[in-house]
């Protein structure tokens, strides 16, 4: 059996304010940190001991690995970082208000751009594009593919390439192995692992900081579909929050 543990940052900024994120390399909050601690002791009372950890290149994932990883008593354990474990680029969607731009577009297309497979929001302007490629984070993403916006199918397919030839390699040698992403590149795993529809994607949301255990057999299939939270009832609650983003204020940040 391979074990494989799956974990969104913790509560960011932009998070806590409410704003579409993507690529902007907003840092975690305090209650993000103290979230983060929290899922290393969760690991480390369930016995769950990462041997190999990778994140994305986004300082929220980055110091949730480190924050999770001191709190668990790992602190010292290869970490790899990749921009293909970044969040969905939100494209035109970055730094707006979740329930302004419900208003501005209505349900239908604000559902859509969130959670369907194949919709991409609005592309950012050219100049956020040639940002982004001059970032040596970015080494390896040539300038013609830098995004400006991305779909679920896009993360999916930017995506698998990291998991085929990084990750599956650790799970196949019989490594724990740590993911540190976020809401839509985890979506976009979790959908490859429970081969999920592009019917059932929608009502799948991550909540922040709450560790989630597949346990997978030699052909890396879940021995339970969905996999398990350490916490289930309080990743239930904080997942249906992620869920009615967009009709919730933003939170104060302490
Ligand atoms: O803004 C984002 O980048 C993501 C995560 O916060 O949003 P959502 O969960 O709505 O896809």
């Amino acid at each position: 059996m391979r074990t494989l543990i799956l974990l969104r940052h913790g509560e960011s900024g932009w998070n806590s304010q409410n704003r579409f994120t993507g690529w902007i390399d907003v840092d975690l909050t305090p209650r993000g940190e103290r979230q983060a601690r929290h899922s290393g002791r969760l690991l480390r009372e369930a016995g769950l001991l990462p041997d190999l950890v990778h994140t994305s290149v986004l300082t929220r994932a980055i110091r949730t690995a480190t924050l999770t990883l001191e709190a668990a008593g790992r602190p010292r354990i290869p970490v790899t970082r990749n921009w293909r474990l970044n969040e969905r680029h939100y494209g035109a969607l970055q730094g707006r208000e979740k329930n302004a731009v419900l208003r501005e577009f209505g349900e239908e297309r604000f559902r859509r751009w969130r959670r369907s497979y194949d919709a991409a929001p609005p592309p950012a302007a050219p100049d956020t594009a040639r940002g982004l490629a001059c970032d040596p984070r970015h080494a390896g993403l040539p300038h013609e593919s830098m995004p400006r916006t991305e779909s679920l199918a896009d993360v999916t397919a930017r995506l698998l390439p990291y998991w085929h030839d990084a990750v599956v390699p650790g799970l196949r040698a019989g490594r724990t192995t740590l993911v540190v992403a976020h809401s839509n590149s985890l979506r976009a795993l979790v959908a490859h692992l429970d081969r999920l529809s592009p019917e059932e994607l929608p009502a799948l949301d991550i909540p922040t900081a709450m560790p989630l255990r597949y346990d997978l057999d030699e052909h890396l299939v879940p021995l339970v579909r969905g996999g398990r939270y350490l916490d289930p009832e309080a990743a239930a609650a904080a997942a249906a929050e992620v869920a009615a983003e967009g009709s919730r204020s933003s939170r104060p940040t302490r």
